[in-house]
Formats: C-alpha cells, sequence, structure tokens
C-alpha cells in the first residue's frame, strides 16, 4: 500500500509494504491513486514521496513477476505520470532505493537522500533490466558511462557517491523527510521543464561509438552466457540514438526478451534460494527459529597457511578481535607477513583505509606461538592443513585450554567433524566451518553440524557467517561434505573422459562455455594436484599402502582412474611447479597452454591399458560431468544431510563457480527435467556399470516417477515417501 496524506501545501505519499516496501500492484495503485489525489486538490502545492520504516523501496515485488506483464505494464506508466506533475515531486530516500523503487525516485523533480542510503538498479542481478524507463532516463541525468556502470552491473552505491554523480540533489544527515518537505515548499512554482529527465538530452561523450564498442565488449567479457547485462547494454545504447519514446519502446521489448528467457527465473531462484538457507534446520529438529547464536566478542585462528591467512583477514575486516597462532617462530613470521600483505592490500580498496581495520593494534589481532592465549577466546577456527592425528591433537589440546563455552571450529574440506570432535570434552560445541579459498574473498562458508553439535553452535557459526559477509548453509556431516561431495563424481567423470580419448582442454571449454568460472582441470591445476594426491594416499587409493596386485584402473571393485596420481609421480601439481593438466610459463604462472607432453603420454597410457580412443561430444562431456554432480545432490538429499535443493545451489553458485544464471545444478536439473536426467544417466552407467556415480539414485528415479514435481516439492516427496525409496 500507500499511505496518502496532507500536511500544509505538501502531500506526503508513504510507501508501505514491509519489510522492504516493494512496489507490489496494490502498492502502485495506491502510489497513482495519490497522485491523483494530490493533482486534483487545489490546496496542495507538492508532492513528496517516501517510504515507510527508513526504507524508499527494493523495487517491484520479485515474487510478483509470474504475473509480469501486470506488474510491469503498471510501473512505467506510473512513472511518467510522477514526471509529468504539474506539482513538483520530491523524492526522500531513505535505506534503500533500488530497481524501481529508484525508477519512481527518477520520475521525481528532485531527490534527497540520507546520507546511509544505497541506490541502484540491480535487475540486471536478477536477469532483468530496469523496465521502467529507467535505462532512459538514468543516461539523461548522470550521463551514459555513469549509468551503464550501474545499469550493466547492477552495483548499489552509496548516497556520497550518488550526490557527486548528480543521481540526487542533496544529501542529510539527519531527518531526510523533513528535509524533503522543506526541499518541496522551496521549488513550489518553479519551473518543471528542466527537472523531467525524459526532456534532457543525453550528455554527449567524445566519440561516443567508440566507447560504446568498447564498454560492450567489456560487458560480454565479464557475463559469461549470461544475457542481461547485453540486453541492459543495448536499451542504454538506445537512449544515445533515439528519442525517450523510442527508446523506452526498445527498452519494453527487451524487457520482454529477459523475462521469457529461462535465465530470469533462474537467478531470481537464485535470490530466493539465498535468503531461504538462513532459515536452517536439522533433521533432529534444531532450527533457527529456535536457537540463538552467542556472542562472539574475540576469536583465534590456529594455522596461517593460505586458508588461515584468509580467515585471519576475514575476521580483522568483520572488526571482530583475534588471535592468530601458529606453530613455531618460523611460521608464525611467514603468516603474519601474508597476513599483513593481504590487510593492507584490503585497506586500499577501503574508505578509512588502514584506520578503520585497526590490524597494527595487538589488542584487535596478535600474532602468537602460544596456545594459552586461546584462555578467553569465544571461539576458535583451527585451519591447518587436513590431517586427521593432527586436528585430533589440537582439539584435545583447546579443549583443555579454552574456556568452557567457547566455540571450536575446525576448516576441514572433506573430514569427519564427530572423529574430531571426539578428541575434547565437548563435542556439543565443535562444528565444521568449510571456508573456500581465498577466505577472505569466497562468499560460501559450508557449515558442518556433527552428530553432538547443539543448536547454540549452528546459530553462532551461522551469525559468524553473517558477520563475515558470507552465505553460511548449514549441512550434515559426511565425507566432502556437500560441495566436495558432489564434485567428486564431476572431478572423476572428467578424468575418465580423458581415458577414453578427451582433452583437459576440451573439458574445460565445454564447462566453461556452459558457464563455470574455470573447468576442472585449470581448477585442478589451480588448486595443486599434490592435495588430492595426498588424500588418495590417505584413503589408501594409491602409494605405497596400496595393496600388491591392485589393478591398475580399479579400486574396490570400481573403475579408478590412476591418471592425477601418475601426473603428481611425474612432479606435475599444477600451477605451483609449472606444468600439471597443462603447461604454465614458469612454476606458479597462470597461463595455461595445452602441453604436447601431456597429450603423448596419454595416448601412450591408452595403449597401455587398451583403451580405444574416440571423439567425445560437448553434450556428452556436459551430461556426463554434470549429471553426475546433480546425481550425487539427489543422494545426498535422499540422505537428509541438506535440508532442501536450494541449500545445495547455493553452495555451488557461491563456492564452485556454477554460473548463477543457470540457478545451481539442482535448479538446473528441474529445467533440463527428471526424467531427461534420468534416461541419460541410465543409458551412462549402462556403458560404464563398474561406475557407481553414475547409476542413478533412488530420490531421482521416484521423482521421475511421480511425474517430475516442481523443485520446492521434492522434499515432501522424500518426507512422505523415503521408506518406499
Ligand atoms: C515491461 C516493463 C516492465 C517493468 C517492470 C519494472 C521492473 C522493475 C524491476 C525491479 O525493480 S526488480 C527488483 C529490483 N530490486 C532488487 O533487486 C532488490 C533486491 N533486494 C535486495 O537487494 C535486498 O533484499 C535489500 C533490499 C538490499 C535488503 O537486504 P537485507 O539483507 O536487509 O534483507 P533481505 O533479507 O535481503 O530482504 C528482506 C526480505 O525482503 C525480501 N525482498 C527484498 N527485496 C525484495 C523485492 N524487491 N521483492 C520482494 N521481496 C523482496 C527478501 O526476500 C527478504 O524476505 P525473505 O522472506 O527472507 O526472503
Amino acid at each position: 500500500m500507500a499511505q496518502y496524506a496532507r500536511g500544509s501545501a505538501v502531500a506526503v505519499i508513504r510507501l508501505r509494504n514491509p519489510p522492504v516496501n516493494a512496489l507490489s500492484r496494490a502498492v502502485l495503485q495506491a502510489l497513482e491513486d495519490g497522485l491523483k489525489k494530490a493533482d486534483a486538490d487545489p490546496s496542495v502545492k507538492a508532492v513528496m514521496i517516501c517510504g515507510e520504516n527508513g526504507k524508499f523501496s527494493a523495487g517491484a515485488d520479485i515474487r510478483g513477476f509470474s504475473a509480469p506483464k501486470r506488474l510491469g505494464g503498471a510501473l512505467g506508466p506510473v512513472v511518467s505520470l510522477i514526471e509529468s506533475s504539474e506539482k513538483p515531486v520530491v523524492a526522500a530516500i531513505e535505506g534503500v532505493a533500488l530497481g524501481g523503487g529508484l525508477e519512481v525516485a527518477l520520475g521525481c523533480h528532485y531527490r534527497i537522500a540520507h546520507v546511509k542510503a544505497r541506490m541502484g538498479l540491480p535487475e540486471v542481478t536478477l536477469g532483468l533490466l530496469p523496465g521502467a524507463e529507467g535505462t532512459q532516463r538514468l543516461p539523461r541525468l548522470i550521463g551514459v558511462p555513469a549509468a551503464l556502470d550501474m545499469i550493466t552491473t547492477g552495483k548499489h552505491i552509496p548516497a556520497t557517491e550518488a550526490l557527486k554523480l548528480g543521481l540526487v540533489d542533496e544529501i542529510v544527515e539527519e531527518n531526510t523527510i523533513e528535509a524533503a518537505i522543506r526541499l518541496a515548499n522551496k521549488v513550489i512554482g518553479q519551473p518543471l521543464g528542466p527537472r523531467r529527465l525524459s526532456l534532457k538530452p543525453v550528455p554527449k561523450v567524445p566519440n561516443m561509438e567508440a566507447f560504446l564498442d568498447e564498454a560492450l565488449a567489456k560487458v560480454k567479457r565479464q557475463a559469461r552466457g549470461c544475457l542481461a547485462p547485453e540486453l541492459c547494454f543495448q536499451a542504454v545504447r538506445a537512449a544515445t540514438q533515439s528519442p525517450f519514446a523510442d527508446g523506452v519502446r526498445r527498452e519494453r521489448e527487451l524487457f520482454q526478451v529477459l523475462l521469457s528467457s529461462g535465465q530470469a527465473q533462474a537467478l531470481q531462484y537464485a535470490f530466493f534460494a539465498e535468503r531461504a538457507v538462513r532459515r536452517w534446520a536439522t533433521p533432529g529438529g534444531a532450527s533457527w527459529s529456535s536457537a540463538a547464536p552467542q556472542p562472539v566478542r574475540r576469536a583465534a585462528v590456529i594455522g596461517l597457511g593460505t586458508m588461515g591467512r584468509g580467515i585471519v583477514t576475514s575476521l580483522v575486516k568483520a572488526n571482530i578481535p583475534l588471535v592468530a597462532l601458529e606453530q613455531d617462530l618460523e611460521n608464525l613470521n611467514k603468516g603474519r607477513k601474508a597476513v599483513m600483505f593481504l590487510l593492507e592490500r584490503e585497506a586500499m580498496k577501503m574508505e578509512g583505509g588502514a584506520q578503520v581495520l585497526d590490524f597494527h593494534n595487538p589488542a584487535r589481532l596478535q600474532f602468537t606461538v602460544d596456545f594459552d592465549l586461546l584462555r578467553d577466546v569465544d571461539l576458535v577456527i583451527e585451519a591447518v592443513f587436513e590431517n586427521m592425528a593432527l586436528k585430533k591433537e589440537i582439539f584435545h589440546k583447546l579443549s583443555k585450554i579454552c574456556k568452557p563455552g567457547a566455540l571450536l571450529c575446525t576448516n576441514t574440506s572433506a573430514l569427519n567433524i564427530d572423529e574430531i570432535a571426539s578428541a575434547t570434552n565437548r563435542p556439543q560445541q565443535v562444528i565444521g566451518t568449510h571456508f573456500f579459498s581465498p577466505a577472505h574473498v569466497m562468499r560460501l562458508l559450508e557449515i558442518i553440524y556433527g552428530r553432538h553439535t547443539s543448536p547454540t553452535a549452528i546459530a553462532t557459526a551461522m551469525q559468524l557467517a553473517t558477520a563475515l559477509k558470507k552465505v553460511g548453509v548449514v549441512v550434515g556431516n559426511c565425507f566432502g561434505f556437500v560441495g566436495n561431495r558432489m564434485m567428486f563424481p564431476y572431478v572423476q567423470q572428467a578424468v575418465f573422459l580423458l581415458e577414453e580419448g578427451s582433452r583437459p582442454d576440451a573439458v574445460d571449454q565445454a564447462l566453461e562455455d556452459f558457464g563455470f568460472k574455470i573447468g576442472p582441470f585449470r581448477m585442478s591445476d589451480l588448486a595443486g594436484l599434490d592435495v588430492g594426491w595426498r588424500s588418495r594416499k590417505d584413503q589408501g587409493l594409491t602409494g605405497p599402502s596400496l595393496p600388491a596386485g591392485t589393478p591398475a584402473r580399479q579400486r574396490r571393485g570400481q573403475r579408478y582412474s590412476p591418471l592425477p596420481d601418475l601426473l603428481c609421480e611425474h612432479g606435475r601439481f599444477g600451477q605451483k611447479t609449472g606444468k600439471g593438466w597443462y603447461l604454465y610459463e614458469k612454476a606458479g604462472g597462470r597461463t595455461a597452454t595445452p602441453d604436447p607432453w601431456l597429450l603423448n603420454f596419454l595416448s601412450q597410457y591408452r595403449d597401455t591399458h587398451g583403451i580405444q580412443t574416440r571423439f567425445i561430444d560437448q553434450e556428452e562431456i556436459l551430461e556426463r560431468c554434470l549429471f553426475s554432480l546433480i546425481n550425487e545432490g539427489f543422494a545426498i538429499l535422499a540422505e537428509g544431510i541438506a535440508s532442501g535443493p536450494e541449500h545445495l545451489d547455493v553452495i555451488y553458485i557461491n563456492g564452485y563457480g556454477w554460473p548463477k544464471h543457470r540457478g545451481g545444478p539442482m535448479f538446473y536439473a528441474s529445467t533440463v527435467g527428471l526424467p531427461r536426467v534420468l534416461a541419460k544417466l541410465q543409458k551412462y552407467s549402462e556403458a560404464h556399470p563398474d561406475v557407481p556415480g553414475l547409476q542413478p539414485s533412488a530420490f531421482l528415479k521416484k521423482l521421475a516417477a511421480v511425474g517430475n514435481p516442481p523443485l520446492k516439492e521434492w522434499m515432501s516427496y522424500l518426507s512422505q515417501q523415503s521408506s518406499k525409496l
């Protein structure tokens, strides 16, 4: 709704639709009614539009896009109605003015913002473009370069920047509403023509065409298959080429293309999925609604290797005082230097810099080799390397030293949380916090509860994720948890494809064309092949503990590829050694080129094992890699390791480079259709009966059999009928 009130000469229209004053049909109708009322009332000389509860508006009601024509049809004309008013209209922007909310403000003749307000046109992040004339008004107001940047990236800008760009006329530190009413009174009677953005020309840029060509190339490079950025660009370009009305027509056409592209649906699903995972629950009945977090006033990080350094940086950025601990002075000094380097770099990106982060202050960041300094911390994150014995030794020590209530977190990507917890006297306070590298950059935090982990511990870890500006996803304990467990069959298929005749660059290209930021072989070279090698040796899959006589390409009765082990035996660990699946310009180099040595090695390997080389097309690469990953996802859901497909999708989008415009693996499966996914898996598992990852999971079969229900209904089939799976 929007509430209409008349003060003296200024009528106030207050957008009201908690929590973010999204522009539903009802809100738009009330806004339109309010404008008409003000127009008809001769005692009203000006209008002020604001939002309830300190928020202007977060834009169109995203949930209303299922009835897009009705909502879309309504917003543009309302913005025009505002602009054409014969009485000055002032927008009082508090909190956020985003998307359609900012478009409403752009229709107003004046904009005044609170200094803490944020503005943006984030439609592109939802697979759309600003479809209420925003792509035509914004370039007229702030110029093409700044408008293109805002519209094609969707970034939110602070009020201070908005003022510099000329997006708002004034910013205030006190009462925005009173300031807006004062401004409205002041401008009564002044000519409105110059304030109507639709009447303004688009400011000229020297050599506009060359500028636009360059901007388009940049947009395409960054979009990686996502349509919206390019169509946003086209809408802005229309503003530079056509009169306002024609530009608006073009904007509407492009909006319709996006609306029916499927990508918009995927991105909107991803938006809500990210919010849905905050409402965590465990099969034991613990949940976000009843568990309260405990405060974290001081934390500790153990281990200053790559992960520990990123975690320390992340905690400092979140303003959490901490102790950083290493085993000896040599490693401590190395770690301290690396952390300081990261923090200096982060500080340079921030307004206020090093002073804001305050990392030179030992009360906020203390480096030590003394475990005793961990006595009074509220939370410890252990980030030493993946070795169960070492982790258990540390947790045993922690349970003796740390105060009784301290939360003990382990940063592990696969190890058993219960076994680590068994080394302590407080398993209820032990939890897995799987950070992704680089830990101060990557948004995902996989939070793993063990058999004894308390609801308070989960709530505290989730609260930590929020403080670190990360997306926390709560999952159960199994080898590899959710993310890596789904990754194993994907990577396994990629390697099997090499055995059968493909090449690393062909597999990577297929998956990068699908939208992954980086294919599995480039990723493996980046992460280091030795990491997996060590883990496989620990599991007895390779190395000295492998029983004599074990067939080269079989382990425990299943197909196994020794290719990654063989590469490691040749000292090919990836980027760090200058060679892995690819060749690099030097050790530590980043430019991957196909390596003739590797191709020759693969060919000899196939000869040795009597494998007939065949051509493998892109379709097979995608289906085998993606469907095996998805198949594991269904097994994870059936086991109750994650409480819904949204969890898996949020993990993949934020931790594994899954293209967001495809909505995550489980959403993608729902768009392909479960019967098709099942049929393909059946075909491939018949061809490769010794690969369990290709054998369709019982839950997938069930869902296909009951008629491919929509994703949001999947879990209900599990709870009702799991006994029959
Ligand atoms: C043919 C012409 C057609 C023209 C059609 C006009 C087109 C207009 C396009 C748009 O306006 S699209 C919407 C653009 N706006 C956005 O993308 C903003 C999205 N929201 C946010 O970024 C954030 O929510 C926020 C506003 C910055 C607030 O962040 P905060 O972290 O404080 O809270 P959240 O947990 O994110 O949100 C709270 C709650 O509100 C729900 N919500 C937020 N925005 C919207 C919205 N625009 N529509 C509906 N619901 C919204 C959010 O889902 C949360 O609720 P939940 O129940 O927890 O999910």
